[in-house]
């Protein structure tokens, strides 16, 4: 057991919200005695409801701190695990990667290795004012899919988020504060779509290599091309606003496609894809330069048309 965890061993096994929860239960009169002491303290203008509120964030703020602490802890505690494991393994003439010992992780893959694409991606997100909080969580959660997308695939995409702000940024702020630290691999940029197109060189001024993504048009992407630059609406709206982004595009002077999908899946199912599965769908593409292998990577497989009925 890691110093940290003998400290803490109550949380090394709970989440912060558990924790928290944890913490309040413990002795009444400790805990009145110390709330008492805290309220003396109340800034003045503030009401003691939202006195008790703040005190009541930070409390869950240090109890999340701790608890990322011990998860990193344990971390390495399984790593230096591994290593002796596999050290052993070797020293009995065993190759360590022929041994079973749980799911494959998905390796991130170093820039380096990479393979450039010489094409971009832009999340559009400048629809902040048509989503709904938890459309807006959602969106959030799928950037940092996509993200962590970008970096574990063998093929490099440049992938900027334009119109980052409002509500998203707050919620990245928040909750998923770690973005700060991703020095590579996205950028988030206050630009809109329109003025970060302007002032890249790789850019044509008409807008002739930029293709918007979106379900509502009939011309399809046939395939991806280097040199393009390729925008996925960054919207979560459960069908509400149809058209929006083609519209968009329209009134830019950019080309739209859509994903050849009627092709690879059930007509019954939904054609709009979630803004993650289209970055996730593009990757693929470059991997397997085949949209029915790409499908069949990204979608379930309940949703793809079987091979012989689509043949019929
Ligand atoms: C959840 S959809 C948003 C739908 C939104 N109502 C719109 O007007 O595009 C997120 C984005 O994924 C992309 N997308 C989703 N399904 C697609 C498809 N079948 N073909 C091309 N792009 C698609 C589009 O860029 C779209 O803006």
């Amino acid at each position: 057991m890691s110093q940290l965890e003998a400290k803490l061993p109550e949380i090394s096994t709970v989440s912060p919200t558990e924790g928290l929860l944890l913490n309040e239960s413990s002795s009444d009169t400790s805990r009145s005695v110390a709330r008492r002491e805290a309220d003396k303290n109340i800034p003045e203008g503030m009401s003691k409801s939202q006195w008790k509120k703040l005190q009541k964030r930070k409390r869950f703020e240090d109890m999340k701190q701790q608890f990322q602490e011990v998860k990193r802890a344990k971390r390495q505690q399984s790593r230096a695990n591994r290593r002796i494991r596999n050290e052993e393994l070797r020293a009995k003439g065993i190759d360590p990667s022929t041994v079973t010992g749980g799911p494959p992780k998905a390796r991130v893959i170093d820039s380096e290795d990479q393979i450039p694409t010489d094409s971009s991606v832009i999340i559009d997100c400048a629809f902040d004012n048509l989503m709904l909080e938890k459309e807006i969580v959602s969106l959030s959660n799928q950037i940092t899919r996509i993200y962590s997308d970008a970096r574990r695939s063998k093929y490099a995409v440049g992938l900027v988020v334009t119109s980052f702000g409002d509500r998203l940024e707050s919620r990245f702020d928040d909750a998923l504060s770690q973005y700060k630290s991703w020095k590579t691999g996205i950028d988030f940029s206050k630009d809109s779509l329109k003025d970060y197109l302007e002032s890249q060189p790789y850019v044509k001024e008409d807008f002739s290599n930029v293709v918007y993504l979106s379900a509502d048009t009939d011309d399809k992407l046939e395939t991806l091309s280097k040199d393009e630059v390729y925008i996925i609406g960054g919207i979560v709206d459960k069908g509400r606003h149809k058209n929006l982004c083609q519209n968009k595009a329209q009134e830019m002077g950019i080309q739209t496609r859509r994903l050849p999908i009627d092709e690879y899946i059930k007509l019954s199912g939904r054609k709009v894809l979630a803004t993650s599965h289209v970055f996730e769908l593009l990757l693929k593409w470059w991997e397997f330069k085949d949209w029915k292998k790409a499908f069949e990577a990204v979608i379930p497989q309940r949703k793809l048309i079987e091979e012989k009925s689509r043949e019929d």
